[in-house]
């Protein structure tokens, strides 16, 4: 019964500050429109909340900065590896729903992942906040890397308004990376990524949000004191040691 409860208020929460639509019968099941594939559940489903979790004290997050191409998340899989984090990348659950069959939102995301644009928090917080309950729920780790969030003010809001109270936050990741480098690399992947924003009209739109939107972000977070900065012009392992060197300084 525990678990219909909290999958309720989980609901609830969706509910009021999210997803009006997302509420579709008196059964309560969530139409599957925003989740993440390994987010669907229905309120049979045991998904424990933050507010369960709270007792073990809050997740811990670390947010993933950076231009496109920079490496975050190569760097993300390696700290997985090496510092047992969960790496959630915002633009994989953004593509992930675009590519779900029946998404209301499949359109909306791939018009803006063109472009080169931020998606709006309501989507992109949704899908991350689902993402850190199943997996807490399911693996009981709660140290996550939030890659590719928060992007520009509305992100921030959205997070700030609805999450920065439910989580530790334990300093922002910055990969420091010029354009013509990042540029090359992104080129490089879109050889084989089959990403749609992976080529040189999209990188523009994308470099442009990035320098428009993305800094001040940072420079946000460099305010408070919690940015650590890493230079991502050397290759992967070199980056690598830098990154290491911070998480070993954490407790
Ligand atoms: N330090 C690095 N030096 C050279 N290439 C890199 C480095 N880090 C990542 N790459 C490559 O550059 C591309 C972009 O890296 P990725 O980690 O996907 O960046 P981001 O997540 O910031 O977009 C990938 O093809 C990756 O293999
Ligand atoms: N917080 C986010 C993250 C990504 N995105 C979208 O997803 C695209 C790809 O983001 P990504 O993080 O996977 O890739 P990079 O641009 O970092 O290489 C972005 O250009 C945005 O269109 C978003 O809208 N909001």
């Amino acid at each position: 019964m525990t678990s219909v409860v909290v999958a309720r208020s989980t609901l609830h929460h969706l509910n009021r500050c999210w997803f009006p639509a997302l509420i579709t019968s008196a059964k309560q099941s969530i139409r599957p429109c925003v989740l993440p594939q390994y987010a669907r559940s229905s309120c049979s489903v045991r998904v424990r909340s933050f507010a369960a979790h709270r007792a073990m004290g809050k997740p811990k997050v670390v947010f993933v900065l950076g231009p496109p191409g920079s490496g975050k998340g190569t760097q993300c899989e390696k700290i997985v590896q090496e510092f047992g984090y969960t790496h959630l990348s915002a633009g994989d659950l953004l593509r992930e729903e675009r590519n779900r069959e029946g998404s209301e939102y499949g359109a909306l995301i791939e018009d803006n992942i063109k472009n080169g644009r931020i998606v709006p928090v309501e989507i992109t917080c949704a899908l991350l906040e689902n993402a850190m309950n199943k997996t807490i729920q399911a693996t009981g780790n709660d140290r996550f890397l939030i890659d590719g969030f928060p992007r520009n003010e509305d992100n921030l809001q959205g997070w700030t308004n609805k999450m920065a109270d439910k989580v530790e936050q334990q300093f922002v990741l910055f990969f420091e990376c010029s354009e013509q480098q990042c540029t090359e690399r992104c080129l490089k992947r879109g050889e084989s990524s089959g990403r749609s924003d992976d080529n040189a009209e999209s990188l523009k739109k994308r470099f442009n949000t990035y320098i428009n939107d993305t800094v001040a972000i940072i420079k946000h977070y460099e305010e408070l004191q919690l940015v650590k900065k890493i230079d991502a012009s050397a290759g992967p392992d070199a980056v690598f040691e830098h990154v290491k060197a911070i998480f070993g300084e954490q407790k």
